[in-house]
């Protein structure tokens, strides 16, 4: 049953893919190795051995691929930009040929009226710069603040829309904390200096963009609401520390100008001390907010788990994806809510959602992905309610384009709209692409 929603008239609907994940050709035209393909061949730091050598091969296909995106009626692209093209030794002289790349994509989205939302840093870092530290070097703050100027003059005039990174708490938790992402490091003492050279780093990139940029700039996080196992004070307070580990902690310095307390209990003698002008730098005003939403967790108080002490309590009742998330649609309209509620009404856009299911292989040129369309219908009502409750919602960005290389999973797990046969590149829309063309036509009403 569908239910008649009513959208904004200038809502903003897209899909979201990022460069590591579907472009293939790392070492193309000058470009130098990031840390992703360094990692990937870190034995058993990636299911299968799989790399992004080739992954969608978006690097060649290109033009085809905004085809497809016009096809597919879609109003707006979230992409990011792979920084060790644009600046191979990830400072100094341009890549030209990198730039070219970006240029043309850029030009060839704006002439089939797709609105480019360019995202400049998700995760893949050149190696030059990891090397140096990577963002546990207090100078990383200002490579990146050189790298998103030098692409804010490119692309001047082209791209309205900019966000700064990618999800950091993902980068210092996977890449500093677990050792799951690179550089693989599990550093009490390196994630929350890492965390904070992101942060700093976003706010020189914006002090840039405000300086010589044209258009809006915002940042993207990944929100995962948090909800108590019991009534009890300790279920309480490890509520409190996961959600504001992962939640608060780069949400908080932006909006509000200081860490979350609760950080220096997790972190102890490892907390750092940060100069009281770091945090006014971070808290450089932006013009919107992304927020990644997949999924809620869950949690109760384990004094085994050091330093969050909290774990998480499978939903062993409700219906998960293949990355073992639980589908939770309320979970999304809670988080919108929630921003509005502590920071503000900043406009925000829903920069990914989606779902990875165990797709059938395409078949007479369709493919059914019934679970993946209700997972988008559920959430596209919450998002809705959200609306109605006051979310200041100007967006939705469907993860992702393309089935692609899903970080350590590899090619093992699907989010695409669009099914991908990595051994001929052929592309084939599921029928979650139908349903996603309807709900843009009709400016979801048909959802
Ligand atoms: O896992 C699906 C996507 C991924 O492909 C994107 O590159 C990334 O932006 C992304 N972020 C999340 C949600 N955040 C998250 C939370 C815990 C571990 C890893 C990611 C999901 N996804």
């Amino acid at each position: 049953m569908t239910h008649k929603l009513q959208f904004p008239a200038d809502f903003i609907w897209g899909v979201a893919t990022s460069a590591y994940q579907i472009e293939g050709s790392p070492l193309a035209d000058g470009a130098a190795p990031s840390n992703w393909h360094r990692f990937c061949r870190v034995p058993g730091a990636v299911l299968n051995g799989d790399t992004g050598d080739i992954a969608c091969d978006h690097y060649r296909r290109w033009a085809d691929d905004v085809k497809l995106m016009k096809e597919l009626g879609l109003k707006a692209y979230r992409f990011s930009i792979a920084w060790s093209r644009i600046l191979p030794n990830g400072q100094g002289k341009p890549n030209e040929k990198g730039l070219d790349f970006y240029r043309n994509l850029v030009d060839a989205l704006v002439a089939n009226d797709i609105e480019p939302f360019v995202t400049l840093h998700h995760w893949d870092l050149p190696i030059a710069l990891d090397d140096l530290g990577g963002w546990a070097n207090r100078d990383a703050a200002h490579w990146f603040a050189d790298y998103a100027h030098l692409m804010f003059r490119t692309l001047e005039g082209r791209v309205q829309h900019w966000t700064t990174l990618n999800e950091p708490w993902v980068i210092m938790d996977a890449g500093y904390m677990h050792g799951v992402h690179p550089p693989g490091l599990r550093s009490l003492e390196k994630a929350p200096v890492a965390a904070h050279n992101l942060l700093r780093g976003h706010g020189l990139a914006v002090q840039a963009f405000r300086a010589d940029g044209k258009g809006q700039i915002g940042l993207v996080v990944n929100l995962e609401p948090k909800y108590a196992a019991s009534n009890g004070p300790e279920d309480a307070a490890a509520l409190a520390r996961a959600h504001a580990y992962m939640n608060r902690q780069f949400l908080d310095p932006v909006f509000l100008g200081a860490y979350p307390d609760e950080l220096a209990e997790i972190f102890g003698h490892d907390w750092p001390r940060f100069p009281e002008d770091d945090l006014k730098l971070i808290r450089e005003p932006i013009d919107f907010l992304g927020i990644n939403y997949y999924t809620r967790s869950v949690v109760r108080s384990d004094p085994t788990a050091a330093p969050l002490c909290a774990s998480p309590v499978a939903q062993t009742g409700a219906e998960h994806t293949e990355m073992k998330w639980e589908v939770f649609p309320a979970g999304l309209k809670s988080c919108l809510l929630w921003v509005k509620r502590r920071y503000g009404d900043i406009p925000l856009y829903i920069t990914e959602n989606g779902a990875a299911f165990a797709d059938p292989e395409p078949k007479n040129g369709r493919l059914e992905d019934p679970r993946r369309v209700d997972y988008f219908r559920t959430h596209l009502r919450a998002a809705h309610e959200a609306l109605q409750q006051g979310a200041n919602l100007k967006g939705y960005f469907a993860w992702s384009l393309v089935d692609n290389f899903e970080w350590s999973c590899g090619f093992a797990r699907r989010f695409g709209l669009v099914h991908v046969d990595y051994a001929t590149q052929k592309r084939t829309p599921k029928d979650s692409a139908s349903f996603y063309r309807q709900v843009i036509e009709s400016n979801g009403e048909e959802i």
